[in-house]
């Protein structure tokens, strides 16, 4: 058993507050890891404010970076000393799901076993099955993909959430390439990777479309050609007149993006997209927002495909590495997403600043 300090949300709407834990030793198919950075991402708050469930207190913290301390009985994919990226569920390897090669949508995905506790013994729920604003935190073996030791933990931490979902949301479930052209619909952290991802690969043009002109320039720090604020113009028309002055006849992007999480976004998207274009949603809708009320002709007229993607339809164990790889090389900038450093008692800070819209990324560094 250990004792640290961990971030923890004991109600809805009340502020965080840093408590000490205990974090077990690790069970058969465990891993007790030593966090060293973790960002702070909108889910969190989404658990704060019980937008996701009611499983209150939780363990706040899913972007995370460290390194393994120890590991339970049969574990054989990690060892102590490993430097690790955390995602969000381990899989099972053996469903359906898994067989047919969709192992993000295995049907078995899996969290440490046993249970952190605050002091009195109350069970905490780790947010995402990771809870790492903590100094140590317990996870599934197969939460852990070993990286490259030598990788800043702030910005590979970050793969573990925000940024693998936008970067995969255009390359895996978008299947975005050389030669294709993209629109992004709202450049928060997840839209900004999104197009980071897309100028990765070579498509162009990548269009950022967002209500605030400091996030859009961002977006063209990060690789956006073109930018559109739309509160101030017909997002859908300027789509079209870009990919149209770029590709002759076309009528809209090959890839748009959602990354808002709203019906009118969600109907931009729709129309912004070319003839047979695909349409990615990434936005999290909340329960009681309904598709817009539109033509089915609309629907089967322009063919293509309308997809969700969720985790960046992402593979830790191939996709991390890789990305970390490019880092390293310096084509992908992950350091540009982590906009400051901070302790771990400073989230509700973080939480304020993520409103105001200059922060892509806080990040715990421990
Ligand atoms: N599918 C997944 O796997 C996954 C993973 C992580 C996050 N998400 C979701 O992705 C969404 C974005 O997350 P984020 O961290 O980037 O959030 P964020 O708050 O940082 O960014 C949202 C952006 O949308 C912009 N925006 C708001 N209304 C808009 C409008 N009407 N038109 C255009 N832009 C608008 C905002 O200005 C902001 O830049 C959230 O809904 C989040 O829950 C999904
Ligand atoms: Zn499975
Ligand atoms: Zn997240």
């Amino acid at each position: 058993m250990h004792q640290v300090k961990g971030v923890v949300a004991r109600g809805k709407g009340q502020p965080v507050e840093l408590v000490t834990i205990n974090v077990p030793d690790p069970g058969p198919g465990e891993a007790l890891v030593k966090v060293q950075a973790c960002g702070v991402c909108h889910t969190d708050l989404h658990y704060r404010e019980g937008g996701i469930n009611d499983d209150f207190p939780f363990l706040l913290g899913h972007e995370a970076a460290g390194v393994v301390e120890a590991v339970g009985e049969g574990v054989t994919g990690v060892a102590p000393g490993d430097f690790v990226v955390l995602n969000w569920r381990a899989v099972c390897g053996e469903c359906r799901a898994c067989k047919r090669g969709d192992l993000h949508y295995c049907f078995n995905t899996h969290n440490a076993t046993q249970k952190m506790t605050l002091e009195d013994g109350t069970e905490l729920s780790p947010a995402l099955g990771i809870g790492a604003f903590a100094e140590k935190t317990l996870v599934a073996a197969g939460q852990c993909t070993k990286v490259d030791p030598d990788a800043r933990p702030a910005a590979v931490g970050l793969l573990g959430c925000g940024v693998m979902a936008g970067i995969g949301a255009a390359i895996n479930t978008g299947a975005v390439t050389r030669g294709k052209s993209v629109a992004v619909i709202g450049c928060g952290g997840v839209g900004v990777a999104a197009i980071a991802g897309s100028a990765l690969v070579g498509a162009s043009p990548i269009i950022a479309v967002d209500i605030d002109p400091q996030k859009l320039e961002t977006a063209k720090r990060m690789g956006a050609t073109h930018t559109v604020d739309s509160s101030q113009v017909d997002a859908v028309e300027e789509i079209k007149r870009i990919c149209g002055e770029f590709f002759d006849g076309a009528d809209g992007a090959d890839v748009v993006v959602e990354a808002v999480g709203r019906p009118e976004t969600w109907k931009q998207a729709f129309y912004a997209r070319d003839l047979a274009g695909t349409v990615v949603l990434v936005g999290v809708p909340t329960p009681d927002m309904k598709v817009p009320d539109l033509p089915l002709i609309d629907v089967f007229g322009r063919g293509g495909a309308l997809k969700s993607s969720w985790y960046g339809d992402c593979l830790p164990t191939r996709d991390f590495p890789m990305l970390v790889d490019l880092y390293r090389q310096g084509r992908l900038d992950l350091d540009a997403f982590v906009t400051e450093e901070i302790g771990i008692g400073d989230i509700e800070a973080a939480f304020e600043r993520m409103h105001h819209g200059d922060v892509l990324r806080s990040v715990v560094v421990l």
